[in-house]
């Protein structure tokens, strides 16, 4: 396989071993991927398979020791100093001692926005995840859902075309995570973004994705890769159709597959 330039994120034979003081740990291995512009993949997988090592790589924040990965055709570092992708974290991360506009205005300050320019910024993004009007309250006086939202808001401020998103709804019950995986795929198709998303929940991979990447743990590994059929135009009530079962049932075989290469 070559490298296909047009990719958003292209990874060849990727792999990261961890050097520890117990020995090397093999975090991930053998990744072949390509995430188009426009495509919603999620990664889903065991505890410990990869997946948040998989989006830190493509963000720079972990050097692969095997293989070749590009993002937007360049270097992870170069597409860091490109300002390409936003990173969405599991938990809110947001600064307790910041209101939320304060909060989204921190990585513009640190990119050099003006100030004119950063409260367009933080007015539009607010109004995209629904928050217009909180910007002036602090973290702890909004839901856990509100937010995550308003991290989501932070990862787009700066306008990247390409989405990181490491189980921002894990921490949320079910009737709130319903709501913001709806909202999820509102903004993709708004904004036309490029979206990495790691998580847990099939429902949720199967729900969100144009493409589900299926790994296993001990080595880190994609076990599956599923190009999903269903349309992007998706109500909730999507999820109790055959053809979402369907694919809902395929990837709880690559998971169940990846998981007896342990026993
Ligand atoms: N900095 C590090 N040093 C050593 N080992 C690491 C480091 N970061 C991750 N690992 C190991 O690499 C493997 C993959 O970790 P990773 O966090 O990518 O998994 P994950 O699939 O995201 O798990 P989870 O679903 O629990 O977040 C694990 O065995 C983990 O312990």
């Amino acid at each position: 396989m070559t490298s296909n330039s047009a990719s958003v994120v292209s990874a060849r034979n990727l792999g990261l071993t961890f050097q520890t003081s117990d020995g090397p740990v093999n975090a991930l291995t053998g990744v072949n991927l390509d995430v188009a512009k426009g495509d919603f993949v999620s990664f889903i997988g065991p505890s410990g398979c990869g997946k948040t090592t998989f989006l830190r790589i493509i963000a720079d924040l972990e050097k692969p020791t095997a293989g070749t990965i590009a993002v937007n055709g360049k270097t992870p570092e170069e597409a860091r100093h490109n300002r390409a992708y936003g990173y969405v974290f599991q938990a809110a991360a947001l600064y307790p001692w910041r209101t939320i506009e304060k909060n989204i205005a921190l990585p513009l300050e640190i990119m050099g926005y003006a100030k004119d320019e950063r409260k367009a910024r933080i007015e539009r993004t607010l109004e995209l995840v629904n928050l217009t009007g909180f910007g002036k309250k602090y973290p702890w006086q909004l839901s856990g859902g509100m937010q995550q939202r308003a991290s989501i808001a932070r990862a787009l401020a700066f306008d990247a075309d390409l989405l990181l998103m490491d189980e921002p709804f894990g921490a949320l019950d079910e009737i709130v995570r319903d709501h913001l995986n709806e909202q999820l795929l509102k903004l993709w198709a708004q904004t036309n973004k490029t979206i990495c998303f790691v998580t847990h929940s099939i429902p949720e991979a199967v729900y969100l994705s144009t493409k589900i990447v299926v790994m296993s743990p001990r080595p880190g590994r994609v076990t599956d890769i599923i190009e999903s059929t269903l349309p992007r135009e998706r109500p909730l009530g999507i999820r109790e159709t055959p053809e979402f079962l369907e694919i809902a049932h395929r990837v709880r075989e690559g998971l169940r597959a990846g998981h007896s290469y342990d026993e």
